[in-house]
């Protein structure tokens, strides 16, 4: 075998444990408040937005590399072979990694709150942090109660839109919370979408995700109304007025929810085939977020 032959399986893993496409969902939130003030009250400060999107991506990097800390205390991440406690080995440097992340990203923030005089985005943010920890840490482990979605929803819906927003403003708005519901569900979107492939492990480690509760079949269907639904909400903000006519752009990533809608109708329950839904997830959530924020920008300017 050559060098390349071993040595590729490696680097898949790594990236699969990295997820890199993953990252763009703590960007999101960041970006559609962002653009929502930058709508409603025509200012932009990109040392703020810049400093929020690096500490939030920080952030995120945590609670990726303490979820393979704490799962590798359940057993449940036994056949997780791209887990980077499985790869590296080390629990301890890995559960220091994600500290290290936790606190740069944490500065970040802080950075923010000390230009603003103001500890209100600190505050939300380490909300944010909290859910974090209550989704995959003992003793409350709640995504292995299945109530992860929910979590999910308002760390970076309602929670993580409005620190975004008001990073920006130092104000509260409507629209940024109307709009906060869509990121928020298409988000957790992406959550549902992971445990398809999973059922099994998550059943032999006690996990009781939205999946092992409902069956694949019905989690299909849930999953198909959740990921329609969100172009009927932005419809109806456009008519309500709270938003412009120009996020109705983000209706150009319909084709990636039908793609995603049939994939998971066709393959709920085979597990090697569902397995990328996930990432057809991301790519509904990416398009659709980033369309509506330039919704939002270009109403603004
Ligand atoms: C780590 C997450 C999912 C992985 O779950 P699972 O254990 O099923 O995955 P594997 O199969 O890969 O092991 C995401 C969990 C999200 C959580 C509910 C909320 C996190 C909040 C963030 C820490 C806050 C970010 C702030 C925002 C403004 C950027
Ligand atoms: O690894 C995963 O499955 C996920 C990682 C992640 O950071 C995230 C964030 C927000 C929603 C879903 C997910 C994942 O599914």
């Amino acid at each position: 075998m050559t060098t390349n032959q071993i040595s590729r399986p490696k680097i898949k893993l790594w990236m699969a444990a990295i997820k890199p496409p993953m990252y763009s969902v703590a960007i999101m939130p960041i970006w559609v408040g962002g653009a929502v003030a930058f709508a409603e009250n025509k200012v932009f400060n990109v040392a703020v937005f810049s400093t929020f999107i690096v500490a939030a991506i920080l952030i995120l990097a945590w609670e990726n590399i303490s979820n393979d800390v704490f799962d590798s205390e359940t057993g449940i991440d036994i056949n997780k072979h791209h887990s980077l406690v499985n790869l590296t080995g080390k629990k301890t440097l890995v559960f220091w990694l994600g500290n290290l992340c936790l606190i740069s990203g944490l500065l970040g923030i802080l950075a923010i709150a000390t230009w603003q005089q103001d500890p209100t985005v600190i505050s939300i943010i380490l909300l944010c942090c909290g859910l974090g920890y209550m989704y995959q840490g003992p003793p409350f482990r709640l995504g292995y109660q299945g109530l992860g979605e929910i979590l999910c929803f308002f760390a970076f819906g309602p929670l993580g839109v409005s620190a975004g927003y008001y990073s920006q403003t130092q104000t509260w708005s409507i629209t940024s919370l109307a709009a906060s519901v869509i990121v928020g569900i298409v988000t957790s979107l992406i959550l549902f979408c992971s445990h398809f492939h999973q059922v099994n492990d998550d059943i032999a480690a006690g996990k009781r995700s939205p999946i092992v509760r409902l069956g694949t079949a019905s989690g299909a269907k849930v999953l198909i109304w959740f990921t329609v639904s969100i172009y009927p909400f932005s419809l109806l903000f456009v008519i309500l007025g709270f938003f412009p006519v120009w996020t109705l752009l983000s209706w150009l990533s319909l084709p990636y929810a039908f793609k995603l809608c049939r994939h998971v109708q066709q393959n709920h329950n085979q597990p090697e085939k569902i397995s990328n839904c996930k990432f057809i997830a991301v790519a509904v959530h990416f398009w659709s977020c980033l369309l509506l924020g330039l919704g939002f920008v270009i109403a603004g300017i």
